[in-house]
């Protein structure tokens, strides 16, 4: 089932005088529990995709439509209920947080604002979904300041699975943990899929990262899409030069045919 339908979106900034044309007709669609990886260099648009797809950042063209509603279209009241169904994981989402916030509050937050359980069964939930991310109870009354750099994405995988989400767009989200730090993470989100049946668009310049968690992979250069497909495919047999530069840039995706060659 299609949950998510990108069609032909456009995006530019005008920046110091001149045009910076961010995303150039980018479509793609998403289904129901599947994870689309996105890669791309530098500056390819992927994060302004992100933000636009989670409405931080308005579209200039283009249409989306997820859970079947005319997704750009919604604002006001109608757009902050139906936000819960999108949630998003950034590199450091928190660490846009009053820093004096509690680690409860933070998970306790779209559980209040989307009226998910009622007021006194709130706190019971909040140790179940920091259980379910692998952090004690007690966590919650820590200030998020008090927190590691892997916690702190635990805590932010919570408050995004606390809605109830369809879909989660993930920024980045791994990409400051060090690499088995990296791996349990990746493992919980995969594990949380297969559970909730959450799509996830994946958002990482690490190829290695989006080899172990994605289903479908896209690749961006220059605002548009350039290559997509099954994640062995584009990985296995990149056609485009942004793909091919991508795989070649991690070790332990060439083939040993490739590594001999080299
Ligand atoms: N707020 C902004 N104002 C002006 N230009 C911007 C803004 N945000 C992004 N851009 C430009 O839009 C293009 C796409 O940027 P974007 O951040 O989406 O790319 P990215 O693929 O996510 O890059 P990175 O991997 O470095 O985060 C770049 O040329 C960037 O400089």
């Amino acid at each position: 089932m299609t949950l998510l339908d990108v069609k032909n979106l456009d995006k530019r900034y005008a920046s110091g005088g001149r045009t910076v044309t961010a995303l150039d007709g980018v479509s793609l669609t998403l289904s129901a529990g599947e994870t689309l990886g996105l890669a791309g260099a530098s500056g390819s648009g992927k994060s302004t995709l992100a933000r636009v797809l989670t409405r931080l950042v308005p579209a200039d063209a283009g249409t989306v439509r997820f859970g079947g509603e005319d997704w750009l279209a919604l604002s006001g009241g109608e757009l902050r209920r139906r936000r819960s169904r999108m949630q998003m994981v950034f590199q450091d989402v928190l660490g846009a947080f009053n820093p004096r916030a509690t680690v409860g509050s933070v998970i306790e937050d779209p559980l209040r604002i989307h009226d998910i359980v009622p007021k006194a069964e709130r706190g019971r939930e909040v140790a179940a979904l920091l259980d379910r991310v692998g952090l004690p109870a007690a966590y919650a009354a820590r200030s998020i300041r008090d927190v590691s750099g892997g916690q702190r994405q635990r805590i932010a995988i919570a408050r995004a699975i606390a809605s109830r989400p369809a879909m989660i767009v993930l920024d980045e989200a791994v990409s400051a943990l060090d690499v088995s730090l990296r791996e349990k993470v990746l493992e919980l989100l995969v594990a949380l899929q297969e559970e909730r049946g959450i799509a996830y668009l994946f958002v990482s310049h690490d190829l290695a990262v989006l080899a172990a968690v994605s289903h479908r992979i896209a690749i961006m250069d220059a605002g548009r899409i350039v290559e997509s497909g099954p994640a062995v495919e584009v990985i296995g047999n990149p056609q485009s030069s942004a793909a091919r530069a991508l795989v070649g840039a991690v070790p332990r995706l060439i083939g040993q045919e490739d590594r001999n060659a080299v």
